[in-house]
């Protein structure tokens, strides 16, 4: 298939660093345009970015002699590409209206940032968990007065360590959860250099991150009514998220109740043999094993596992019964690779997959 022309706005941040590496050889999108602030349009992608580039792999050859565009010329980027990815640093109101501009120009966005993650028309999904969602689509072009043009959302990262573990396990009914994560310094879009305060440190707050992790699986776990998604009611989640002196990787500790307590066994074979939409369909991106258990007192360890499955895998861990709660045990997931750009790639993977989005 010829590859589908891609955007990506707000290319210079650490996420559209990582949409622009992920992207380098993908089968399907060919990066063709990065846009970014006022400041940063004119130069080349490689001089805007100058020493800010904070990946540890090189910036790809490809994007560094690109001219960046102004995020704000919404019809000149659209003109360029067939759909984009949004990474753009606003405030949420500006960032709503930015990315429903694109999308009114009949431009696809899939997009990395929060604004839209309540909107009721506007799919939140993690592909191996909630693809239903996506037909909430059509009613999101019927208001926005689009054929093509649609915004599809990633959740946030911090509820991959421990949102696809409890979905593995939905037949058994999950009723409490109490999760505590664990949140690596990139999640700020910060490396050590640029933050040398989490250096041997500990912060015990990130804002608006705890009710992001408590609500944001009960949307992905709702259904669609009505031309909207209605949030699931249970389970019950308490959370913790507290800032960790680690560059990658989201660890939650986890105690759960379950209306029909499984055994461990079958919490076990449940994980290792989950399997969802984009193993089926083999996206180029999807995890061959999304969730794999390790069975070593010692795992998951962000050190060891953080790339599991090219960062798009979850690492579980440490189950055990509990004193308090039926069950303990401990997740870990790629903040910024299935917790951010790998996510948002694959729910595009998934869309063009299903028609959504194609050549303009
Ligand atoms: N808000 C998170 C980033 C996830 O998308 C964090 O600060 O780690």
């Amino acid at each position: 298939m010829e590859k589908l022309k891609v955007g990506v706005l707000g290319a210079t941040g650490m996420v559209g660093q990582r949409f622009l590496s992920l992207l380098e050889n993908h089968e399907w999108f060919d990066v063709v345009c990065v846009a970014a602030s006022p400041r940063s349009a004119g130069k080349t992608y490689e001089e805007a970015v100058g020493s800010r580039w904070k990946l540890d792999t090189p910036m790809p050859e490809k994007v560094k002699g690109l001219i960046v565009d102004n995020v704000n010329d919404v019809e000149k980027v659209s003109a360029k590409v067939d759909f984009v990815f949004s990474a753009v640093d606003m405030t949420k109101d500006e960032i709503k209206a930015i990315e429903e501009a694109y999308a009114k120009t009949e431009t696809p966005v899939v997009s990395n940032n929060s604004a839209h993650r309540w909107t009721p028309d506007v799919p939140m999904v993690v592909p191996e968990i909630n693809p239903e969602h996506l037909e909430v689509i059509k009613f999101q072009q019927q208001r926005l007065g689009t054929k093509k043009g649609f915004i599809a959302v990633k959740p946030n990262c911090s509820i991959q360590s421990y949102t696809p573990a409890l979905h593995a396990l939905k037949e058994f009914n999950p009723v409490r959860v109490v999760a505590t994560t664990y949140q690596a310094i990139s999640g700020a879009g910060k490396n050590f250099s640029d933050w040398p305060e989490m250096v041997g440190n500990i912060i015990p707050y990130i804002g608006g991150e705890e009710e992001k992790s408590e609500q944001e699986p009960l949307r992905i776990w709702g259904h669609i009514e009505n031309g909207v998604i209605v949030k699931a009611e249970a389970p019950l989640i308490t959370t913790q998220c507290i800032r960790v002196p680690v560059l990658n990787g989201h660890t939650a500790a986890v105690f759960v109740d379950f209306e029909k307590k499984p055994s461990k066994e079958e919490m076990i074979a449940k994980w290792k043999s989950f399997k969802g939409l984009p193993q089926e369909l083999e996206l180029p991106s999807a995890p061959k094993n999304f969730i794999q258990y390790l069975e070593e007192d010692n795992r998951p360890q962000v050190a060891l596992d953080v790339d599991y499955e090219r960062g798009m895998g979850v690492s579980l861990g440490r189950l055990r019964e509990d004193s308090l709660f039926q069950y303990k045990f401990v997740g870990l997931s790629h903040n910024t690779l299935r917790g951010a750009a790998g996510g948002a790639v694959l729910i595009a993977e998934l869309l063009v997959k299903q028609g959504r989005i194609e050549k303009k």
